[in-house]
């Protein structure tokens, strides 16, 4: 599998420019995220929803209330100016949190933070002119019947731009060159908001006066003998006072609304690569990247500040990739946007975004900038990711996994750390043996499903632990219990309580009993937080986080499950 190489033409400026931007960091946040969880209920129908259930007392019927819990609870910050990549296998929450951040899917719970205001309390319509989602594929996403141009100005009708506010005062600011001792006066009627964003409720035209055709200012008589220049859009009606020395320059809008839509998408068109006269042509006639362009160009026409791209490269060659990956940094650099990229490809990740999150089952596991995660990962997850490698096959694109065991379901997540049932460094709770605890488990899982057979205790302890000792080896035997035994003394003497409650009826005191010997990674959820390890703090100052039991610092570092 060919991956983009980070050091190919511009790559070195690239560092160099991810580098600056992380020294910003000190910058109020773009975006925070706060507790973000984006449940959905498994079953939608009232009757599809109820669940056969005895244990239900007189009415043996349950509402079955289960959800998929795509993202379950995500904090982040990202800062304008930055690039922050979600990486993950298919599944684990990624184009879902990119489309509740962006509203397009209504939160279960927590907030969301856009500039300093809460995205529920900003107008749809702002909301919508500030960010932009670029789709994983062009395809799909360019509708073929439209014409590329009217593709790239349908977001600037969406919001209606440019507005006309002729309420609005609009500034003049003149440049003049070679004037000598003439005084430029300029107004500008009507609707220059039309062509230029109003800053503060004041539009600014920037005009340039001089001199038609002579060296100097003495060949200023008539209206003729003056140019000026102005956006595209204005005309200007020039009048010469030669006795007070006095130009006056009247500026006014000329274009429609269509006209200045035309021309900003003939704009973006040339700046994303394309050439004008593309505008007229349909989708089909473009290849993949160029229809990426199209997207993009689509995407910037409202000048958004904050970008979400999930997958924008997926599906295309790995030199045009590399070229769309570029365009992206370029107009980062021009427009000043700020990325949420998600990608199931680590070398697109490892190419632009300055940090990178590592998402599984809808939970963060490890955040840290770019390189310091490729060079080193805390996380067993984010290790076992970084090894993995992409699927080849474009029809199934995601990351073909490498770790152990199956990912569980979304919708019934492993209690404490979810990467509990596939981690290899799995932390073992004192004195237990790897097979010892596995016995051990099995009964706790039997207890907690109310599923021990028979009614004799010591039979039952003998069915799930009996030849634990006999089988484990004498080494392991040794080091993990330090008395020749795979399960420690009290947890097999309290194995065999929690039995004899829950022959007794006492599910819950059983469950509880055994609960006391678990794995902290079962039964406490990491939180994501700083790492304790030596150099935890990145070079850049960024704190590397990571939501591993083996990273807990000496605060805690734990969150409630
Ligand atoms: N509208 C929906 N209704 C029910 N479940 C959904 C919905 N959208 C997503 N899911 C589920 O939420 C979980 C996360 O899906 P999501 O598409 O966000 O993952 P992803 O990481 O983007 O995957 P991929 O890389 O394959 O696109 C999955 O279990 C998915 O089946």
């Amino acid at each position: 599998m060919s991956t983009i190489d980070r050091t190919d033409d511009g790559g070195t400026s690239r560092t160099n420019r991810a580098n600056d931007r992380a020294s910003g960091s000190n910058q109020e946040p773009l975006l925070e995220v706060s507790d973000l969880q984006k449940h959905f209920p498994v079953n939608s129908g009232l009757f599809s929803s109820i669940r056969f259930d005895p244990d239900s007392g007189t009415f043996p019927f349950r509402y079955d209330q289960s959800s998929v819990k795509a993202v379950d609870g995500v904090d982040f910050e990202l800062r304008p100016g930055e690039t922050l990549g979600i990486v993950g296998e298919s599944g684990c929450g990624k184009s879902t949190l990119a489309r509740t951040i962006l509203g397009l899917e209504e939160p279960t719970a927590g907030d969301i933070t856009f500039d300093g205001q809460p995205t529920n309390e900003i107008p749809e319509g702002e909301f919508r002119k500030r960010t932009q989602m670029v789709f994983q594929d062009p395809q799909s996403s360019l509708n073929p019947r439209r014409k590329v141009g009217h593709i790239i100005e349908d977001p600037l009708e969406g919001t209606d731009w440019p507005r006309s506010e002729p309420s609005v005062r609009a500034d003049a600011e003149v440049r003049t060159e070679r004037l000598g001792d003439y005084t430029v006066d300029a107004t500008v009627d009507g609707d220059a908001d039309l062509v230029l964003d109003p800053v503060d409720g004041v539009a600014t035209v920037l005009l340039t006066v001089r001199p038609d055709g002579g060296p100097d200012d003495q060949a200023i008589q008539t209206a003729d003998d003056v140019a000026v220049e102005l956006p595209w859009g204005f005309d200007a009606t020039v009048t010469v006072d030669d006795t007070q020395r006095t130009i006056d320059v009247d500026v006014s809008v000329s274009a429609s609304k269509a006209d200045l839509r035309r021309e900003r998408a003939l704009e973006l068109l040339e700046q994303v690569g394309l050439k004008r006269e593309y505008y007229d042509r349909h989708p089909h006639e473009f290849s993949g990247g160029q229809r990426q362009r199209i997207n993009l160009a689509r995407a910037l026409s409202i000048n958004p500040d904050l970008v979400v791209a999930d997958e924008p490269v997926s599906g295309l060659d790995v030199s045009v990739q590399a070229q769309i990956l570029n365009l992206m940094d370029d107009l980062q650099e021009e427009y000043g946007l700020t990325y949420l990229l998600i990608s199931h490809d680590l070398s697109v990740v490892r190419y632009v975004a300055d940090r990178v999150a590592v998402m599984y089952l809808g939970e963060f596991v490890e955040m840290a900038p770019t390189e310091e995660l490729f060079t080193e990962q805390y996380h067993p997850y984010a290790r076992a990711l970084l090894s993995a490698v992409p699927n080849p096959d474009p029809d199934q694109p995601g990351i073909e996994s490498v770790i152990q065991g199956n990912v569980p379901s979304a919708s019934d997540p492993p209690r404490g750390c979810r990467f509990h049932t596939r981690c290899p460094s799995f932390i073992l709770p004192d004195g237990f043996s790897t097979e010892g605890y596995e016995a051990y488990d099995e009964l706790l899982e039997a207890v907690r499903e109310k599923e021990l057979e028979g009614s004799d205790p010591d039979a039952i302890v003998e069915t799930y632990l009996g030849d634990i000792d006999a089988s484990a080896s004498a080494d392991t035997a040794t080091d993990a219990a330090g008395d020749g035994g795979a399960i420690p003394p009290a947890a097999r003497s309290d194995a065999r309580q929690a039995v004899e409650r829950a022959l007794a009826g006492d599910w819950t005191a059983a469950r509880e009993r055994l609960e006391a010997h678990e794995s902290v990674c079962q039964s406490v959820t990491p939180a994501l937080d700083p790492a304790a390890r030596t150099g935890s703090e990145s070079a850049g100052g960024t704190e590397r986080l990571t939501a591993c039991h083996l990273e807990v610092t000496d605060q805690g570092g734990i969150r409630e499950p």
